[in-house]
Parts: C-alpha cells; structure tokens; sequence
C-alpha cells in the first residue's frame, strides 16, 4: 500500500495548475446516458473515481474512451444494454447512484445497487427517491438494490426537496430534461457543480432554467443530442492548494482559480490573515510572517463554506493565534481527521458537531492514517508546515481526488514522495 511522506518547513513558492471539478465530472458522464449522440467532456481530471464512472457506464453499455491521457471523455450511449448497476461497482463510490435518474429517463427502468453509508456520514438516498417519485417513478428497496420503473414514462411535477442535496438536484434535473411536462424543483442544490451539469444539458437540447439559483425549471425534451463541454475548475482542489502556502508560507498562484467559486473561503482566509489576489491566470496567495488568527467556520450548502473544505481548513487553525471552532454541518461524521492531526500535537476536541481548535505554534511530524478523501490531503497539508517528516498511510484515498499531487506539491518546492511501503 502507498504512503506519502513530507518533510515540514519550507516555504513553497511558485504555480500550481487546477484541474476539471471531479464532482462535476462525476455528474457529467452520466448525462450520456440521455442521448444516443456523442458526449465528449474536456479538462476532465485523471483520479480514480472517474476510472470508476468509466467502468460503471461501461457497464450499462456505454462506451467511454478516454483521449489525450484523461483529458478528454469522449463518450456514447447508442445502445444501452443493460439497466442494473451492480454492487460491485456502485459500492466504490457515492457518486454512482448519478445514473439512476438518467437511465430511469431514457429507458423507463432502472436497477441502481444502494450506495450504503460511508465513512463520512450515513448518505441515505430518500430525497433522490421522493424526487424521482414525485414525477412519476415507482421504486422499491429489493435485496439492497432499488427497482426503479416509469411504465407510463417521467411525468413533469412541482416537488420541494427537504434538504438541497447536490446528487438528488442532479438526478432530479437529468431525469427531468426528458419528462413529459415541466418540473419545478425547488430547494435545489446552487452548487457550481450543477451549474456546470445544466450548461452542458442545455447544449444537448434540454431545457432548464434557473441553475446557480434554489428554484430550477425544466421543460421536458422528447430526444437529447450530443454536445462538446469543458469541465468547469475543481473549487475543492482549488481550496486545498490555496490552503498549502497559507499553511507553508511563501505565495503560490493556483491556475484557473476564480474568486466566486471560492468566495466564502476565501472571507475566512481573509479573517486569517491571509492574502488572496486574482490574477489573470487564477488566484494567488501569500502568507506573510507570522502566525494566522483563528477563526470560527461553520460548513454550509453553497454559497457557504463547503464541507469537502472543511479538513484541509483544519489543519491550518491548528497553528492559528487563539481558538477557533468548526461545525460541521453537512455530514455528522466528518471529523475522523481531527485524530490524526492530534498525533502530531495539534490541540482538538470533538463534541458531535463541533470541533475546538486551539492553536499550538508547531506541529510535528508524525505517522497518521488517511481515512476519506479530504481527511487524507489535509494531513499532508499539515505535515508541510510541521518539523520533521509525516508519513501519510492508505492514500488511495487521495486518488479519488487529487490527480498528481505530489508533482504539483513538488513543483512549488514542497518536500513530498510518494512510497510504496510493504
Ligand atoms: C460526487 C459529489 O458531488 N459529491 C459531493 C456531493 O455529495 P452528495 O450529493 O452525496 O451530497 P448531498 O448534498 O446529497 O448530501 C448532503 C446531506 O444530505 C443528506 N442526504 C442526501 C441525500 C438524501 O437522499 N438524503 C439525505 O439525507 C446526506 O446524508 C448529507 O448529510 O455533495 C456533498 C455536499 O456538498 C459533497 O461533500 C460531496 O463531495
Ligand atoms: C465526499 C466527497 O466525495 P463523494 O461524494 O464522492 O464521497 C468529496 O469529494 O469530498
């Protein structure tokens, strides 16, 4: 199994270029299912959980290839020929329930594996349900697997969603674009994730407005087309890498970066003591001498600080000035971080949702165990700033989220190997 190691202390100074949003990415590929037309997706990011979409649309019949090193999807759903998403497949990764809503839409039935609970949160997926119900989808919960079917066809409806959940905006809104009708969700999820999904859709024909606001109109379709799309910038790796010189210090520019993707972020840099400029090429930060303040940080839905920033966020407050409280209010188990960070001398207390931070002047190099995605970077985040060498076990967490990162880590004078340990 690989680990990472880094050895603390350096400033980093220098580019680091961001690439394609996995989580848009992630709700992109499905949306081939709606077309019997080509789908080709650019700046698309190289991780493992778009190796996982690959192999489940595959699957289904779809046929994904995969241009200029991972760059480029160029994808086509002509002949379906399958409608159940395996377990086998699906347990990999939350994101896979995406197909559910397309594949309902397209052909009257679907039968997606539950994707189960991780290790974030349980991750029910009720309000997809009661979405896809609302417009006309009769579904039942058989042997862990979801028997989805429309005999009559999606029929357009109002339905308001509990929470605004991202995925079940998603499904709701792909399965929609070809019901008969029109659809008004409202509560909708304003993530730039579904922006980016509805401009795409848009190009294949569907008819949507109102994406980026908690109200969402869609005009059923009968038939979608191919389109060509470029992914819109990763806001989360965009954060992660902001966050690498405001931990290391020095002045890092990340390419492609732009302010309203990262706005309530960015205020809590601010509120640090941390600089944030837009450049022509993306946004750079510095971190002068000096310790950062503590703030306090409360995860919301879009425009509210994301949640998938919440780890990496930590691992700066753990040497800010004072005592800063985070409160995690998205997923009520996502502070499996806080552990870890603690083994290299970070000072944290976890009370249910809220995590106290108060801040030591130094951490310090020492082993620690990845346990999600956004855990695992916020500990190498960490250890870049901490004396001596931290060593970062089960990182193939990392690869669901992070393409290259020691190259880009490296490529601004960070000291970061990645090793095959036995
Ligand atoms: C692939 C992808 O895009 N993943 C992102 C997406 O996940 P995902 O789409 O799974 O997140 P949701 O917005 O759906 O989930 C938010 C909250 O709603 C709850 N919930 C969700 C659905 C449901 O049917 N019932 C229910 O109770 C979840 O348990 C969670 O507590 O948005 C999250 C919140 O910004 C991010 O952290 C994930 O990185
Ligand atoms: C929680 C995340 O992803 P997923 O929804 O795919 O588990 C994430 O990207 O931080």
């Amino acid at each position: 199994m690989d680990s990472i190691i880094v050895k603390g202390g350096g400033e980093l100074n220098g580019q680091i270029p961001i690439a394609g949003a996995k989580n848009a990415c992630l709700t992109l590929m499905p949306a081939t299912l709606l077309s019997e037309e080509p789908l080709t997706l650019t700046n698309a990011p190289r991780l493992s959980d778009i190796k996982t979409m690959t192999e489940l649309l595959s699957s289904l019949g779809a046929e994904v290839s995969s241009l200029q090193g991972g760059k480029v999807l160029a994808m086509s759903s002509h002949d379906l020929n399958n409608h159940t998403a395996h377990y086998d497949i699906v347990r990999k990764m939350r994101a896979s329930n995406l197909v559910l809503g397309p594949m309902l839409a397209r052909l009257g039935h679907a039968i997606v594996s539950l994707p189960g609970g991780c290790a974030i949160g349980a991750r029910p997926m009720d309000l997809h349900i009661h979405a896809l119900e609302a417009l006309g989808a009769e579904i039942e919960l058989k042997d862990g697997y979801l028997h989805a079917k429309a005999p009559g066809g999606l029929k357009g409806a109002t339905h308001e969603l509990r929470f605004a959940s991202v995925g079940a905006t998603e499904n709701v809104v792909m399965a929609a674009t070809l019901a008969k009708g029109t659809t008004v969700l409202k509560n909708a999820a304003r993530e730039p994730e579904i922006v980016d999904l509805v401009q795409c859709l848009r190009k294949m024909g569907a008819q949507i407005e109102g994406e980026g606001s908690s109200t969402i109109t869609i005009q059923g379709v009968d038939r979608l087309g191919g389109a060509t799309h470029q992914v819109v910038t990763d806001r989360i790796e965009l954060g992660t890498y902001m966050l690498a010189p405001a931990i290391a210090g020095g002045s890092v520019e990340c390419l492609g970066g732009r302010i309203n993707l990262v706005e309530s972020f960015c205020e809590k840099l601010d509120q640090c003591g941390i600089q944030v400029e837009e450049t022509e090429a993306g946004l750079k930060v510095t971190r002068k001498n000096g310790r950062v303040r503590a703030v306090d940080v409360v995860t919301e839905v879009f425009p509210g600080f994301p949640t998938d920033l919440q780890a990496q966020m930590m691992a700066l407050l753990c040497t800010a000035e004072g005592t800063s409280v985070l409160e995690e209010k998205i997923f009520e188990n996502r502070f499996m971080h806080a552990p870890e960070l603690v083994r290299m001398g970070a000072d944290i207390e976890v009370h249910g949702g809220h995590a106290t931070v108060h801040g030591v002047e130094r951490l310090k190099g020492a082993p620690v165990m990845a346990t999600d995605l956004r855990a695992s970077v916020s500990l190498i985040l960490a250890g870049l700033a901490a004396e001596g060498e931290t060593v970062v076990s089960r990182v193939y967490h990392l690869d669901r989220g992070y393409e290259h990162v020691v190259r880009k880590l490296s490529g601004v004078g960070a000291k970061v190997e990645r090793v095959h340990l036995t």
